[in-house]
């Protein structure tokens, strides 16, 4: 893989509101190019955005309150009401909606699916956006994926003329909500510029990772680390309370020293009251633990704690904690933990 990696102007004021200063414009009628005369960055065109889970609904959202014209479609259709009555739009007017009719509406179209079989389906299976797509339009899949599917994805767009860009995303529920998520980007570098102001009003930096499946590796890497590092935050908070200290005060003592992580201080106080509300659903937690071991398989790298990490979230769905946030994965180890008791 090549690995041309470069940060992009790391971004700090957000998150934009109506009647704030704009650092982005949309029309609903011009096509797509980069230009504002009020002298911030613009973007001018129609943005289309699909999947409106629980990232993808703050997301639109953000655009939308930044005056974007944004055209909207979930498979569960009831999901798309809140961006509607923001003022989104759903299919064109008469047609049945679909990621292509959105795709062939808009200038630009981001996708945000679960897995690498909804990202593949959503943009190349029948009425994917693929069929909506041809010369001067951009596709932006920000789900996150393995580096095969997303070179799929991005071969099937490219094949129609239009340019494909990959672009996960770190950062959970709360940074999406706030407009301060992390994208890794990669593919198309010209269709990364256009979209430049878009990513700055979802996100506080972006990189540019070069090749497709930089970006998904990069997501990888960094979600196998957080995987991994949740199983072992568990691991001491039921340590510290099997030999009689106070979990929370655990979660005091790391918050100051220098394995210090905002995972930690965030999720802890709920994990010791086994509350688990879900930010980032420990069934996508597994998958990209699944996902970074055939990523290492490919290159014969071992990663045993990881591998180790995943098998406790298989554990942890199976006792139906898919849906919970993965901090649930505790729950996997008081499981383990009663059954070597017995
Ligand atoms: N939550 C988080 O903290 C973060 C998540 N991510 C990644 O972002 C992506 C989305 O995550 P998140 O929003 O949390 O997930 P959700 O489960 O909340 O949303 C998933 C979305 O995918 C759609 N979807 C699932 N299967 C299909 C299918 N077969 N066809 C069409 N649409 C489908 C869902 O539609 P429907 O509503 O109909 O089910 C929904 O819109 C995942 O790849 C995740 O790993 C990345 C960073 C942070
Ligand atoms: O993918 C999850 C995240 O928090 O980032």
């Amino acid at each position: 893989m090549a690995a041309a990696s470069f940060l992009l102007s790391p971004r700090v004021t957000l998150p934009l509101r109506r009647g704030s200063r704009l650092l982005v414009s949309c029309s609903a009628t011009s096509s797509s190019s980069s230009s504002d005369a009020a002298g911030g960055v613009g973007f001018q065109g129609r943005v289309g955005f699909l999947g409106l889970g629980i990232m993808g609904a703050p997301m639109a959202s953000n655009l939308m309150k930044a005056g974007c014209d944004i055209t909207v479609w979930n498979r569960t259709k009831s999901k798309c009401d809140p961006l509607l009555s923001l003022g989104a739009k759903m299919a064109p007017y008469r047609f049945e909606s679909s990621p292509a009719r959105v795709a062939s509406s808009c200038d630009v179209t981001f996708a945000m699916l679960a897995d690498p079989e909804s990202a593949f389906e959503v943009a190349c299976g029948a009425n994917g956006a693929a069929e909506g797509m041809a010369a001067g339009k951009g596709y932006v899949d920000v789900s996150t994926v393995d580096d095969a599917t997303s070179k799929l994805i991005g071969k099937r767009i490219t094949s129609t003329g239009a340019s494909f860009l990959e672009a996960p995303v770190s950062g959970s529920k709360k940074p999406a909500e706030d407009g301060l998520l992390i994208f890794l980007t990669a593919g198309d570098e010209s269709l990364y510029k256009r979209v430049a102001p878009l990513l700055d009003v979802m996100g506080k930096s972006r990189f540019y990772l070069g090749d497709v499946g930089n970006g998904a590796a990069m997501k990888l890497v960094v979600n196998m680390v957080m995987g991994s590092m949740m199983v072992s935050f568990a691991e001491g908070l039921l340590l510290s309370e099997k030999v009689g200290l106070d979990p929370n005060t655990v979660v005091e003592v790391i918050s100051q020293g220098a394995i210090n992580a905002p995972m930690f201080s965030l999720k802890g106080p709920s994990m010791v009251k086994a509350a688990y509300p879900t930010a980032f659903p420990l069934k996508h937690q597994q998958k990209d633990l699944r996902l970074a071991l055939a990523l290492a398989e490919s290159v014969s790298q071992p990663i045993p704690t990881a591998a180790a990490a995943n098998e406790l979230y298989k554990v942890a769905k199976s006792l139906g904690l898919a849906d919970q946030d993965f901090s649930a994965v505790i729950e996997a180890l008081k499981a383990e933990m009663q059954s070597s008791q017995h």
